[in-house]
């Protein structure tokens, strides 16, 4: 058996009585790269807010790496490896490129520290291979304000990398982006995932087509099915409940 790097114990959320997660069951492999499709109010956020402890779970158990995670504040989950990207990124615009993944390699030195300090040989060829991997070596030293919505969204996923988190969490990266925009996320991601595990939430199916290998359908705080893109597509409950409600 693979060894799991997450999995959810009859998980349920309620929120004064109204369960956003109902008895939810998941589990993914180390190395995976999942993901989790569902209509609206279906339970994704919460999912991911149960995982990086924003969310108690009321019932069930969340374990990374075999490791309950119940209790723990947000902050030492994420120090034992769990890193999240929000929708909207969150990255310092006054800054460059290159300055923003420094400041986030150096975590523990101060952002004055990182700028005005030579950074190290090590710290150098780490930032200039993660610009490379995100595609922002041309970019690298202009103000991250300048850059494209699909720009800004590559190099917050480089920050996250820059963490060395053992899952990555990545919550709808392709939001309001260009079909182009769109698929150079995408093959971000499936470069990443050749070296991490990643758990994506995503709406665009095209998107979904382009990078899964497995996906989940969450619907009403539970798996609704799971399979490879064609399973979840051509199944009649999931076309029921989301696929066949969305527009196109
Ligand atoms: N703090 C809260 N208090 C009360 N209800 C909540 C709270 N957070 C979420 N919910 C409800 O739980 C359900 C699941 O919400 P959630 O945001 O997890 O769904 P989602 O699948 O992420 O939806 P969307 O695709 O619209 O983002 C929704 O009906 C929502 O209104």
């Amino acid at each position: 058996m693979n060894a799991k790097i997450l999995e959810t114990e009859n998980v349920t959320v309620s929120f004064d009585g109204f369960k956003a997660l109902n008895q939810l069951n998941f589990s993914m492999d180390v190395g995976e790269l999942r993901v989790v499709i569902g209509p609206n109010g279906a339970g994704k956020t919460t999912f991911l807010d149960v995982i990086t402890g924003k969310v108690q779970p009321t019932v069930g158990r969340v374990l990374f790496k075999g490791r309950n995670l119940r209790s723990l504040p947000e902050y030492k989950i994420a120090r034992l490896g769990i890193g999240r990207k929000f929708q909207t990124p969150r990255i310092y615009l006054n800054l460059t490129p290159r300055e923003n993944l420094e400041i986030t390699i150096n975590k523990k030195k101060n952002v004055f520290s990182t700028l005005f300090e030579h950074s190290n040989t090590v710290e150098k060829n780490n930032v200039k291979g993660l610009l490379e991997t995100i595609g922002l070596t041309a970019k690298a030293d202009i103000r991250a304000a300048l850059l494209s919505h699909g720009e800004k969204q590559r190099l917050e996923i480089g920050m996250l990398v820059a963490q060395s988190p053992d899952l990555l969490l990545v919550d709808e990266p392709v939001a309001g982006l260009t079909d182009e925009e769109t698929y150079n996320i995408g093959e971000l991601l499936l470069a990443l995932a050749q070296s991490h595990s990643i758990l994506v939430i995503e709406h665009d199916m095209e998107f979904v087509r382009q990078i899964a290998k497995k996906v989940t359908v969450l619907h009403e705080g539970s798996v609704l099915c799971e399979g490879n893109f064609e399973e979840v597509q051509n199944d009649s409950r999931v076309i029921e409940v989301y696929l066949g409600k969305q527009e196109e």
